[in-house]
Parts: structure tokens; sequence; C-alpha cells
């Protein structure tokens, strides 16, 4: 049986993951409990490329705001760079990447969140999870740029947090956000210490509050929302420990389990 994993990448640790991170992805597939499929940013590359392109970079509550220059950019480093450096770190690996975009096969289809302030920013309206069931059936490992487009043929950056619940979502999976913090870590008698689950509704009063702030809030809601549609469970873990991907699967408790209050009430 298939059961998926998804494994979003963020930006933030891309350039700390090691081989081994790798070879887990791979270990795990041939193990043939769980099905891994990728979903990455690249959001510090993306800034980076502007600056040396002296596009200015505006962000708003955690989102690019993106022009069509920008747009260009980002797609250039999601589908293009960041993509290929990734499919070609899992061949290395042994295992047999396939790149794409939310743009390919329709796999998502993406319309604009709020064009007067955020431009080209899209959210996800659907996707298409046979393409990538098609993949995985011939011992493919999905590697998604979040990158989509509309009916009319015009492209969006879409946050890629929100990319890897929409998929998760659609494949009924378990979701796994790879960042460059343990979890969410919380100040408790004045240590930063990280929180082995934490409700939605805890989320909620953490990002009121500001102890959950920056890229952190977009993964956080993604998270819920994720849960709220179908996704089995979600957790965020470090992606420079890479036997928590493995000790995941086996069920071994790692980094922060995200879960709704009202299930844990009616369990
Ligand atoms: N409460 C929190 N716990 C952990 N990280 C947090 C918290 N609040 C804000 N952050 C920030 O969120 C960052 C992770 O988000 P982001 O940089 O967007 O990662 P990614 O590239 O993995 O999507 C962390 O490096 C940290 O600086
Ligand atoms: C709309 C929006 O903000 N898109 C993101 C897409 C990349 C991303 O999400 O990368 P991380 O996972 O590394 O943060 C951006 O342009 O940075």
């Amino acid at each position: 049986m298939n059961r998926y994993l998804v494994i979003k990448c963020g930006g933030s640790v891309f350039d700390k993951l090691t081989p081994a991170f790798f070879n887990s992805i791979q270990a795990i597939q041939a193990e043939g409990q769980w099905q891994p499929v990728i979903v990455h940013g690249g959001g510090p590359a993306i800034s980076q490329m502007l600056k040396k392109l002296a596009i200015p970079t505006v962000f708003h509550q955690g989102l690019r705001v993106t022009t069509q220059e920008v747009l260009d950019v980002a797609e250039m480093v999601l589908s293009g760079t960041m993509n290929k450096q990734i499919v070609s770190k899992i061949s290395t690996a042994g295992g047999r990447a396939f790149g794409l975009s939310g743009v390919d096969g329709g796999l998502f289809q993406a319309k604009p969140i709020a064009f007067s302030t955020l431009g080209y920013v899209g959210e996800i309206t659907a996707v298409n999870p046979a393409i990538i069931a098609g993949l995985c059936n011939q011992g493919l490992i999905p590697v998604i740029s979040p990158i989509s487009m509309d009916d009319k043929g015009q492209h969006y950056n879409i946050n890629a947090d929100q990319a890897a619940a929409a998929i998760a979502s659609a494949l009924n999976g378990k979701l796994c956000f790879i960042s460059d913090v343990p979890g969410i870590l919380v100040e408790k008698n004045g240590e930063l210490t990280q929180l082995k689950q934490v409700s939605d509704l805890e989320i909620e009063r953490l990002i009121e509050r500001k102890k959950i702030s920056g890229g952190m809030i977009p993964k956080a809601k993604a998270a819920v929302d994720s849960l709220k549609q179908n996704v089995q469970e979600v957790v965020i873990v470090n992606g420079m420990m890479p036997e928590c991907l493995v000790d995941y699967t086996k069920g071994v408790e790692v980094g922060t389990k995200i879960f709704l209050e009202e299930e844990a009430l009616h369990a």
C-alpha cells in the first residue's frame, strides 16, 4: 500500500541538509511502507537573486509581494535551480527523483489571493493527485516546486508550506515540515523549549501573543488547515537531524506534532 508522506523542505534549511538527509528519503521509499513526496521552498534563494538583480524584496504578512518581474525570478529559482538541485541530491543518494512544478500537468490550479496588495501571489484551488500517484507507481520520488497556474495560463507564486498542505490533503497523507528549528519553540523559565505537541487553538494564541512569528506563521497555519482537510498527521522537524524522518516513519515521536483540539475532545 502506498501511504504518502509529504515532506516539505524549507529554503531556510536547504543549504544545511547533509547527504544523510537525502539518503533517508531514498531509504524510506525503499523500505516500502511510505511513499515520499517532496515539496520545496526557496525563499532565501529568491531574495538573494532579487538582490543581485537590484529588484526590491517586500513581504506582507509572511508572503512575498510578487510583481511580474518578481514572479519571473521566483519561477526561475524555484522551478529551476532549487528543484533540480533537490532532484540531483536525491539521485546522488540512489533514489529516482522527478522534478515538476504546480504548473506541470495541471498539478495545481491557482487563483490570486489579493491582487491589489500581493500581486501574483496565489492560493491553490484544486489539485490533480493522479499525476503524483502515476509518478510514484513508476518508482519515482516527485519533487514539487509550488509555482502554479490558473485556467488562463497566468502563473502565481505560492507559499511552499501552503502547497505542501494542499498536496498532502489531496493525497490523504502525512505531512512533515522540515525546517531549521526542532519544532515550535516557546519560552519556559527563560529558556526556549520545543513543544512536543500543540493544538490549533494554542497556535492561534501563540500567534496573537507574537510567540510564533515570521515564517513560522504560514507554516503553523498551513499545518492546521491541512488537518482540517484530511491530512492524517502533521509534524515540524529539524532537517539537521536526518534520522528524524526515518524515526518518524517508525512511529517515534519527533519534532512538534500539531493536532485539532476539538478532535482531541471527541477522541
Ligand atoms: N515559536 C517559534 N518556534 C520556532 N521557530 C519560530 C517561531 N517563531 C518564529 N520562528 C521562526 O520561523 C523560522 C522557520 O520559518 P521559515 O524561515 O519560513 O522556514 P522554512 O524555510 O523552513 O519554511 C525559524 O527559523 C524561526 O526563526
Ligand atoms: C508567496 C510567497 O511568499 N512565496 C514564497 C515561495 C517560496 C517559499 O515558500 O519558500 P520557503 O519555504 O523557503 O519559505 C516566496 O516567494 O518566498
